[in-house]
């Protein structure tokens, strides 16, 4: 099949021929480049206008030059996400050339376009993948018949991020390669400081942005705003990658977008794959920055699946999200998500070791998380003074967590040590704290700062994704048999959102309070801690854990995000998330401020493609 695409979004008019059969894709393109600033619509538009009719000539006779002509079996256009003005002219001359040539017309998503391409040429069957483009970014996972957003940019995509600093220093646009330029210069001193803001697998870079202007109107060589301005931005997209392996149990990662094309994104993402024997694909320059080449893959993907738009229905979509698109192309039943069972990272070993000194060490459990090592152990007895904090009766067998954040190599190590510092310190705190507000917590028994290394009560018998992935089905069945009061995801939802609502009234954030981090059922505990302290049998089998990245807030936005956070991370595992968002608001809403819930719809509908 030979398939014409056609990619005009935001800067890059440009035509391509992708031929299914040689899988030989021949592009052509003509860039816009403003005279001064950023991208004007308007001068867009215009350049579109020019710009499309003769790339387009240009690929068809380079084709109809050939030996054997065989033809176009279709065209396929970009749709969306992008300028609006844009688009109408893509959007238009597809149209009309499905019409002259009598082929069907394929409506694709950009942004699906920018992460199929790395799939396509790594083979890889079922990846995470990383967008890092100039309006956008996000992680996303393929899970029941949709690409789902693990994650994404609250506000400027990557690299509109990294332009509106290029944009302050007077340099022209597009500014990624010129910073990328810049920082190789950096001599290697101390890191600015800049700001590093991950909620969840979310991020935000309007306060790095902000922060690198005003270093270098403070009299920063340029050289170390630019080295520190990719170290932190590149740092914040690869952890929020890991984390997504990690969550989902997926094992490969592919990178696309413009931004993809800078070679320190790409090392620090190798070298966390590599870390956690993961495999890696970025796709060569041409197919990460924008151009039809990689419209006309996925066109050819969805036509071969009779995917296609009658002309009515073909409008444009300048807020084309990537999880709106039905994915017809792929046949695979395979999926990722927050509860992903294939946890490469995770391995047990029977230890054995019967030191009465130490307690008597029945199981040793090593785990990789994204962050941490967590090492889980049986104690027979657990010493009361070693405890931090009181609260349960002494000479119980007890389960510990030793929890040890790793060193990150894709890291700069000055960051790397003060994440790591501030957020055991943080979880410290704010996991004693929560439990003080009558939030269920584990109880915290050592803290090593210099280490990363904490000491936890172990809480729950298993985490709130694997509930909702249907992996404890059995489990819920067992509790039925034995006459327990049987809980359904929905209750533990709730739950989860009278947790919250308390959490939040006490003035914390939990900062990543996703399906991960809701540990339930503990009958052992039920017993002990029902009818004290005021925790009911229905709050004390859920728990939240990991506080890491909580912090003191009173503000409805923050309090907002970390619902929304929530709130993303059964969307990306349930399979009828509904149910169980209608649960955990109305729980919230019984404890918490009404506010939050009203802001929590303005953070969902928020525009994120300007
Ligand atoms: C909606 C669509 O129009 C948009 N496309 C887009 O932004 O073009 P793309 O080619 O994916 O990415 C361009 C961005 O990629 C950045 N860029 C290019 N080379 C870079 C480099 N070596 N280092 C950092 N950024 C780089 C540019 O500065 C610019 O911000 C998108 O995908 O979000
Ligand atoms: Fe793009």
């Amino acid at each position: 099949m030979r398939v014409l695409g056609i990619e005009g979004t935001a800067w890059c008019a440009s035509a391509a021929l992708h031929d299914t059969e040689t899988d030989e894709t021949r592009i052509e393109s003509n860039p816009y480049e403003p005279e001064s600033g950023g991208i004007h619509p308007r001068e867009a538009a215009e350049h579109m206008a020019d710009a499309i009719p003769e790339v387009v000539d240009t690929v068809l006779s380079d084709a109809a030059a050939e030996p054997g002509d065989r033809g176009i079996d279709a065209v396929a256009f970009s749709r969306g996400p992008g300028l609006g003005p844009c688009l109408r002219v893509v959007g238009t001359a597809a149209r009309s050339l499905a019409g002259a040539l009598d082929v069907p017309l394929v409506g694709v998503n950009h942004m699906v376009a920018h992460l199929e391409v790395g799939r396509h040429r790594s083979g890889f069957e079922n990846p995470v993948c990383l967008n890092a483009s100039g309006a956008n970014a996000h992680l996303l996972g393929y899970h029941d018949g949709r690409y789902r957003i693990l994650g994404e940019t609250m506000d400027a995509g990557v690299g509109n991020a990294i332009d509106k600093f290029t944009r302050h220093v007077g340099w022209s646009h597009p500014g990624g390669p010129k910073v990328e330029a810049a920082a190789v210069e950096a001599d290697g001193g101390a890191l600015l400081d800049l700001p590093y803001v991950v909620k969840g697998m979310d991020f935000s870079f309007s306060g790095i942005s902000s922060a690198a202007n005003d270093a270098y109107d403070d009299g920063e060589p340029i050289e170390e705003v630019c080295f520190a301005l990719q170290e932190h931005v590149f740092g914040m997209l690869t952890e929020v990658s890991e984390r997504a392996l990690s969550l989902t149990g997926a094992d490969e990662l592919v990178l696309g977008g413009g931004v993809g094309q800078n070679d320190r994104l790409r090392e620090m993402l190798d070298t966390m794959c590599a870390a956690r024997d993961a495999e890696f694909y970025a796709p060569e320059s041409k197919f990460l920055r924008d151009n039809a080449g990689m419209i006309a893959i996925l066109g050819a993907k969805m036509a071969a699946a009779g995917d296609t738009l009658q002309i009515p229905e073909s409008s444009i979509d300048p807020n084309f999200r990537p999880d709106e698109v039905p994915v017809t192309w792929r046949s695979d039943a395979s999926s990722v998500g927050y509860g992903g069972t294939s946890d490469r990272g995770s391995r047990e070993v029977e230890s054995g070791s019967d030191d009465p000194a130490h307690g008597s060490r029945e199981s040793y459990r090593d785990r990789r998380g994204a962050e941490a090592v967590v090492e889980i152990v049986e104690e027979g007895r657990v010493d009361e003074a070693s405890r931090v904090d009181e609260g349960i009766d002494g000479g119980v067998a007890s389960r510990l967590v030793v929890k040890r954040r790793v060193p990150k190599r894709y890291r700069h190590p000055e960051l790397d040590r003060s994440i790591r510092r501030d957020r055991t310190v943080s979880e410290a705190r704010l996991t004693s704290e929560a439990r003080r507000a009558g939030v269920p917590t584990p109880l915290v028994h050592d803290v090593d700062v210099p280490n990363a290394t904490l000491t936890l009560q172990h809480v729950g018998d298993h985490d709130l994704a694997a509930d909702l992935d249907g992996v404890s089905k059995a489990t819920e069945k067992r509790g039925a048999a034995e006459g327990e009061n049987s809980r359904r995801p929905e209750g533990w939802a709730r739950t989860v959102g009278e947790h919250l609502a308390r959490l939040h009234s006490a003035g914390m954030v939990h900062g990543d309070p996703t399906t991960r981090n809701v540990r339930v059922g503990d009958r052992r505990l039920n017993a002990d801690r029902t009818g004290r302290e005021g925790v009911d049998q229905a709050a004390a089998d859920v728990f939240l854990i990991d506080f890491g990245l909580g912090y003191h807030s009173g503000h409805v936005e923050d309090h907002a995000m970390d619902l929304h956070v929530f709130e993303g991370s059964v969307v990306a595992t349930a399979a009828e998330p509904e149910p169980l968002i209608e649960a955990f608001e109305s729980g919230y809403g019984e404890y918490g401020n009404r506010e939050v819930l009203d802001r929590l719809r303005d953070v969902r509908g928020r525009g994120r493609y300007q």
